[in-house]
């Protein structure tokens, strides 16, 4: 809806005809975005073909299916296609970054990312939304950036790759982690404190892979996870709200990024030796080895150290 409201020729391709030729026909996505119109110069399709004729392709597929989309369309890409990774996450057989896997699978394409704050219904309405570009080379970011952005969609070109995804994949994890305290509730002043020391592990597995951690202070970062950890529209949140209130989160249905991310960050962070202790909690909570009192005790009596 952005980037077609932002001037550009948009198609939208989604593998279920029904909805897509509902979705062509009434202007609405009543399931995702209820009550709100479709752009006008929004195309809507079932027809992977279209994709051929695209020069800027956005991959907003949930992440564990990046690869194998990558690889269906990498016969009918244009050769000169870049692709945009908007999913925020990791690849859990692999723990790799969704640009290596996506590059893997597309070779001499240019892969990008997109992230930061912006739930999809607001950036939809055309509430202002700012969010980060990050591409290989800081001019491919920047043609980017300008291309996607528009009257109410801003985005700031980086050149952070790295930062740009990991900020986005973990911010789910610790939207999980403040939902576990605000369902068992532990009050304000921990959430607080959880999102601190949160960024300080952000950062830690940014450096650790070869990103700035400067980066996570922006809105692919700290941005996103003031985001996602305060409001109830972010289903990472909602997610965490469940299990601290009950003790498990079955079948919302919901795509919970954050649950996979959760148990991908702290196994790759236990083979690199990255000091996560929130992140390697909550994937214990999920995975039901470790129950929220324990969890406390546990981060509250580590050994004190610098901040
Ligand atoms: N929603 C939001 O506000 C934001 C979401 N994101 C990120 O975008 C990604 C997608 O999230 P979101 O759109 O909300 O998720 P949804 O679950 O709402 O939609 C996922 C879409 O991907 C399609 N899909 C699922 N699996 C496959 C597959 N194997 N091959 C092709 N298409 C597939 C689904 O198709 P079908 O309908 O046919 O099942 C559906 O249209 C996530 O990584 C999320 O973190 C980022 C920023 C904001
Ligand atoms: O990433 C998001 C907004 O920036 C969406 O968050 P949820 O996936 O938690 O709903």
């Amino acid at each position: 809806n952005v980037a077609a409201a932002g001037g550009g020729d948009v198609t939208l391709i989604g593998r279920n005809g029904d909805a897509m030729a509902e979705m062509q026909r009434t202007r609405r996505n009543e399931k995702a975005l209820p009550g709100i119109p479709l752009a006008p110069t929004l195309a809507c399709t079932a027809d992977v073909e279209a994709v051929r004729d695209a020069g800027i392709v956005l991959f907003v597929m949930p992440s564990q299916a990046q690869r194998e989309s990558a690889r269906f369309l990498a016969e009918r890409l244009a050769p000169d296609a870049a692709v945009i990774v908007c999913a925020k996450g990791m690849e859990k057989t692999t723990g790799r970054l969704l640009t290596d896997v996506v590059e893997e699978e597309l070779p001499g394409h240019e892969i990008a990312v997109l992230s930061g704050p912006g739930f999809a219904a607001d950036i939809a309405r055309g509430l202002p939304t700012a969010m980060v570009l990050a591409a290989r080379t800081a001019g491919i970011a920047a043609r980017l950036a300008q291309a996607l952005s528009g009257p109410t969609f801003r985005l700031y070109p980086s050149t952070d790759r790295i930062g740009v995804q990991l900020g986005g994949a973990l911010k789910n994890v610790l939207a999980i982690a403040c939902g576990i305290v605000e369902g068992a509730g532990l009050g304000d002043s921990a959430r607080a404190a959880l999102i601190s020391r949160g960024l300080a592990e952000l950062g830690r597995f940014v450096a650790a892979h070869g990103g700035d951690a400067a980066t996570v202070a922006g809105l692919s970062g700290l941005g996103d996870l003031v985001l996602t950890a305060t409001s109830h529209q972010s289903r990472n949140l909602r997610f965490g709200i469940t299990l601290g209130r009950d003790g498990t989160a079955n079948g919302s249905g919901d795509l919970v990024e954050g649950a996979f991310a959760a148990s991908v960050a702290a196994r790759v962070a236990a083979e690199k030796g990255i000091d996560m202790p929130i992140t390697d909690a909550v994937a214990r909570i999920i995975d039901g080895t470790l129950d929220v009192k324990t969890a406390i005790g546990w981060l509250m009596t580590r050994p004190i150290t610098q901040e």
